[in-house]
């Protein structure tokens, strides 16, 4: 951390290499960094002659030079972060490692092993790939390759499917072995003084490249287990510097001081905001164009870095009676609904006092926090304000959405309760983000709430301009009914008693979103044969 005024500011180092264009390498982690309100320093590795039509030129920095850099920076700066880029040679690796080894960083060495630029110049050789793999490897807390260098440092394996990359996570993650020995000292350090630990080495294999897929595909694994990332791909050219962004925006969110999933999800989700901004964007002649990382250019833009629809997916909203009734802290539940695969969670306590239901808010918080996903709070503004939650569901005589909006400022989420086209109409007037719609069939979670059926769902779905999750009745054998209506607007579905009202909430969880996950696909693959087909 740097000091200013008392404040300190989370720091990143970037050593990596230059890039004339500006859309990649030095350029983008200092705008990427700029972007995530981090410090980045800069040691420069090679300096390359470079523009959207590719590398016309690379001129590597001597590594003296390159060991000069870094102590300059390490002997005099509080680093947080490492994050590296181009490492040109085996000499560079060893100059950083033994850098390193004198100057430790205080969170995390995050590694993009950069080899080929997207123009498909080559920017370190194949050399380099024992060094990676053998030196820097074990000593960094998360890598990043994208397809292509996945498979040159598996030895040219074939990654095709998200299974593939699944199997290079895996193979990848065992290159660590002398972190794994390090970490094991700490991890019993740690669950001694009941500290949490998040220090085992991380792989992320990005899935850009991946053929014939509507989505941007990561498979993030961390050791114990493999998360599927996926959003939707932007369809654009100006993907220059998307690679080194991503690890530099992971670097930030380390720095910052947030857990290794949270910081990658972010990080994905800033790329597919930037890269959806700049879609449209025209800078250079050929095709390797840059993006735009600074959001803030058009008004209003950033919302949408806040909040994204495919959160709705599988929305948990939990309900106290019914964790009491099987036995379960509302944070257990909470937790074993996420790991089961909920995309969004609402904290929905109608008989709570205010000072347990913040109390609660507060613990859920750090759960949600540490696996990203958000937590809404119902009803309450006051609540969520006070707990620092990431938004608010308001129903239809609950506070107006508009302000709430003013209470709780453009960062957080609010999602609002519509029944009907005026009310869908409204809520999108009032700076709501999304719209709950139900209930979609009969419950006895929530009394004196008339059903709209399948037929009112849609009606407020095509109405909408905001996106719509389904609430109301929905459990494993009607979800699919719903989920295969053909409206854009409709992301998800939002549970209580399905989830709640039963033994083993991680079971149920995984139930029901391996079965809208089917849904998904189909969709997508429907989609994807239609348009093969020109239709
Ligand atoms: C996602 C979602 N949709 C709708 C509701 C219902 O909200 P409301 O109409 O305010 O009723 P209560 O939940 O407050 O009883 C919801 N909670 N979540
Ligand atoms: C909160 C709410 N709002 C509309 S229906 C409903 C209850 C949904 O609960 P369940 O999923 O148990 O039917
Ligand atoms: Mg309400």
């Amino acid at each position: 951390m740097i000091e200013k005024n008392g404040d300190s500011i989370p720091h990143v180092l970037s050593v990596a290499g230059s890039d004339s264009g500006a859309g990649a390498g030095i350029q983008a982690d200092l705008k990427a960094c700029a972007a995530r309100g981090v410090y980045c320093s800069t040691v420069i590795t090679a300096v390359t002659a470079q523009n959207t039509l590719g590398v016309q030129g690379v001129h590597d920095v001597p590594e003296d030079f390159v060991a000069q850099q870094l102590k300059s920076v390490l002997s005099d700066m509080q680093v947080d972060v490492v994050k590296t880029g181009v490492l040109p040679s085996i000499r560079v690796v060893k100059v950083l490692l033994q850098s390193l080894a004198e100057f430790p960083v205080r969170a995390a060495l995050v590694v993009d092993p950069v080899m080929v630029s997207t123009s498909g110049d080559v920017l370190a050789g194949s050399s380099i790939l024992s060094s990676f793999r053998e030196e820097l490897f074990p000593m960094a807390d998360i890598v990043t390759p994208n397809i292509k260098e996945a498979s040159a440092l598996l030895g040219g394996i074939h990654l095709e499917t998200v299974a593939d990359m699944c199997n290079a996570a895996k193979l990848l993650h065992a290159l660590g072995p002398r972190k794994v020995l390090k970490v094991e000292r700490l991890r019993v350090i740690l669950q001694v003084i009941g500290e949490a630990w998040d220090v085992f080495q991380n792989v992320l294999v990005k899935g850009g490249d991946l053929p014939d897929s509507l989505d941007a595909v990561d498979i993030f694994f961390n050791g114990e287990r493999f998360y599927e990332l996926r959003l939707s791909r932007i369809k654009t050219r100006n993907t220059h510097g998307t690679g080194c962004t991503l690890a530099s925006c992971i670097a930030a969110e380390l720095a910052k001081g947030s857990p290794m999933l949270t910081s990658v999800k972010v990080a994905k989700r800033y790329v597919e905001t930037a890269l959806e901004y700049s879609k449209e964007i025209l800078i250079g002649n050929g095709s390797q164009r840059p993006f735009d990382h600074s959001l803030r250019l058009k008004s209003g833009f950033h919302r949408k870095e806040v909040f994204n629809p495919s959160d709705l997916f599988l929305y948990a909203v939990t309900d106290s009676g019914m964790n009491k009734k099987w036995g379960r802290s509302m944070v257990d539940a909470v937790g074993a609904a996420i790991q089961g695969g909920a995309t969004i969670v609402q904290l929905r306590e109608k008989d709570a006092e205010t000072q347990d239901f913040l109390e609660t808010a507060k613990a859920c918080l750090a759960v949600c926090r540490s696996y990203g996903v958000p937590l809404l709070i119902n009803d309450r503004i006051d609540v969520a304000l006070a707990s620092d939650a990431d938004g608010v569901h308001v129903g239809q005589s609950d506070m107006p959405a508009s302000a709430a909006r003013t209470l709780l400022g453009p960062e957080k989420i609010i999602g609002v309760s519509c029944k009907t086209i005026e009310q869908a109409q409204q809520a999108w007037i009032s700076g709501a983000d999304y719209i709950g719609s139900g209930g979609v069939y009969s419950t006895n979670t929530k009394a004196n709430n008339p059903t709209i059926g399948l037929d009112g769902l849609k009606t407020v779905c095509l109405a909408s301009k905001l996106p719509v999750v389904a609430i109301g009745g929905i459990n494993a054998s009607n979800a699919g009914s719903v989920m295969k209506m053909e409206v854009p607007n409709l992301k998800g579905v939002a549970v209580v008693s399905a989830l709640f009202d039963r033994e083993n909430v991680l079971t149920e969880t995984k139930k029901l979103h391996d079965l809208l996950m089917e849904h998904h696909h189909r969709k997508s693959n429907e989609i994807h044969a239609r348009q093969l087909s020109g239709k």
